[in-house]
């Protein structure tokens, strides 16, 4: 098996001067994902999933355990791992083009290559007509396809996306996850995805995995033995998708615990 992020006995605490011991956000994570897989977590509200992903990016370090991708350990951000979030951070005083071309420029890609790169990812996007628009002039949606197109530009093997559709509405949400789910499947990239978003994660996903409160860990995997992960659209209307949703209610027992962590 060809694992491409891996997290062996990852634990995680914040401690402070105050607090030098506090109880672990996240316990004793063990999560194997295969090239190519896209992965779904789901848990209640403050589980750690966040931060699950952050030490995924090298962005937070374990307090305990290693995390891997690609067999080397992530102490640090690095080259193969995009991180793409709910707000699309895109700068607003670059167009469109300039802003997906940023993580190029940063690696000092020449300047022809980075405009033809960012103009074939746009295009991908369907943000051609867009290219020197700034982003003020676009909708969430299209703004969410540039910080997509800009997260591909550097062609990483891992994306880590951290709820990237949940400040959009339904529909344009289920536009994305098809253009996404497409763009991942053709390119064969391995990807770890955040959700509250039970049919979301169910669409777009090989596997669940199923967080718990506080510490958060990893209660239930489940694989999605559905057809068609690169055409979400066409899975959503498969009779199987309600009783997967049904389980990972219950897993997560939604509307048993009253309203809190949720
Ligand atoms: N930088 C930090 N410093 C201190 N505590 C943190 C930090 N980051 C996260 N935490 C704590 O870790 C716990 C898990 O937070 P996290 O944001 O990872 O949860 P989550 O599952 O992503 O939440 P949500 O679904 O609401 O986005 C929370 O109790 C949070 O306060």
């Amino acid at each position: 098996m060809d694992v491409q992020i891996e997290f062996r006995n990852v634990s995680k605490r914040f401690p402070t001067k105050r607090e030098p011991n506090p109880p672990y956000a996240v316990k004793d994570l063990n999560i194997r994902i295969r090239a190519g897989e896209v992965v779904s977590i789901v848990g209640p509200s403050g589980c750690g999933k966040s931060t699950l992903l952050n030490m995924g990016a090298g962005l937070y370090l374990p307090s305990e355990g290693e995390v891997y991708v690609a067999q080397q350990r992530v102490t640090r951000p690095v080259k193969q791992i995009s991180f793409m979030l709910q707000k699309d951070l895109l700068m607003p005083w670059r167009t469109i083009r300039q802003n997906v071309e940023l993580g190029l420029e940063i690696d000092g890609v020449a300047r022809e290559r980075r405009r033809a790169v960012a103009l074939e990812l746009i295009a991908k996007c369907h943000l051609v007509g867009f290219e020197n628009h700034y982003p003020y002039q676009l909708s969430g949606g299209m703004r969410q396809r540039a910080a997509l197109a800009r997260t591909l530009a550097t062609d990483p093997q891992v994306l880590l996306l951290d709820e990237p559709f949940s400040a959009l509405d339904a529909q344009t949400k289920m536009v994305l996850q098809q253009d996404l789910a497409q763009m991942l499947y053709d390119a064969k990239k391995t990807a770890l995805f955040i959700t509250h978003d039970l049919v979301e994660a169910i669409a777009l996903s090989d596997r669940l995995l199923v967080m718990s409160h506080r510490p958060g860990t990893i209660i239930e995997e489940i694989t999605v033995p559905l057809p068609h992960r690169n055409n979400p659209l066409e899975r959503r209307k498969l009779p199987e998708v309600g009783p997967l949703v049904s389980r990972l209610m219950e897993l997560l027992r939604v509307g048993q615990d009253g309203l809190e962590g949720h």
